[in-house]
């Protein structure tokens, strides 16, 4: 897939409100096909509500400006989701009496795919994030990296549909706070696989080490953000 094809995300004047609480504060900046996008900032400045209003994910009214990925407008629910975009949540939001399996399996369903060939794909995520044995275990009997590489593979595996189908936003809210630093690794550079077969990957980011991996950062500070590219 190429650029071309998929086109750049591109925000104008984007700003997240929650009452008098301005989340993101006019936000202009865009991501590129093919590579990792950090999104730094302290805990507050925004970062998860920029993601979501990419994903239109947040209730009407919270969020204004204009969000495209190439000639189409997105930033409702169905309109993000029909351009691609997939959330990798902050804390995992796994159900708790489902298999780790069919965590990731349900939605890859709801997404179109069938039984036989989601679980195929969700157990091909789970050995990639070094939980080939745990398929089997409900999300409750796990430890929160467990869970946390969970929701990554459930991320990693939605993706891959949906760059099948066209284009893939990932997008990826701190999803290696919970991981040594092999694991961390790891998850990165399934992240980075993401991107060189053509996903845009927002990565929200604690850690310098992660961040590092970015060809560009949007770094937000009190909602301001400040978008620079790797020299
Ligand atoms: N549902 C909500 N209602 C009211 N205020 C909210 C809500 N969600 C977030 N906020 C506020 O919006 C601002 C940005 O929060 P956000 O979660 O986007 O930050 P963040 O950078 O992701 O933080 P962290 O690194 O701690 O996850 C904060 O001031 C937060 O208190």
């Amino acid at each position: 897939m190429t650029e071309q094809m998929t086109g750049r995300l591109v925000l104008h004047d984007v700003s997240v409100r929650y009452g008098d609480v301005v989340a993101v504060d006019a936000a202009t900046a865009s991501a590129a096909p093919g590579e990792i996008t950090a999104v730094t900032g302290h805990s507050g400045a925004g970062k998860t509500s920029l993601l979501w209003a990419i994903g239109g994910m947040l209730d009407d009214g919270r969020s204004d400006g204009s969000i495209s990925l190439g000639d189409k407008t997105i930033g409702d629910e169905a309109t993000s989701r029909s351009a691609g975009a997939v959330l990798i949540p902050q804390g995992s939001a796994l159900a708790e009496v489902l298999t780790a399996r069919d965590n990731i399996a349900i939605p890859l369903v709801a997404a179109g795919m069938s039984g036989g060939e989601a679980s195929a794909l969700a157990d091909r995520t789970l050995a990639s994030v070094g939980l080939a044995e745990h398929g089997g275990h409900l999300a409750e009997e796990l430890s929160g990296g467990q869970r946390q590489r969970v929701a990554v593979a459930r991320g990693l595996a939605l993706s891959s549909l949906r760059l099948e189908s066209g284009s893939a936003v990932l997008l990826a809210d701190e999803p290696t706070s919970e991981l040594d630093h092999d694991t961390r690794e790891l998850v990165v550079g399934l992240l980075q696989d993401i991107a060189r077969r053509g996903g845009i990957v927002l990565l929200a980011t604690h850690d310098p080490e992660v961040a590092e991996v970015a060809a560009a950062t949007w770094h937000l500070e009190d909602g301001r953000l400040t978008a620079t590219a790797r020299p």
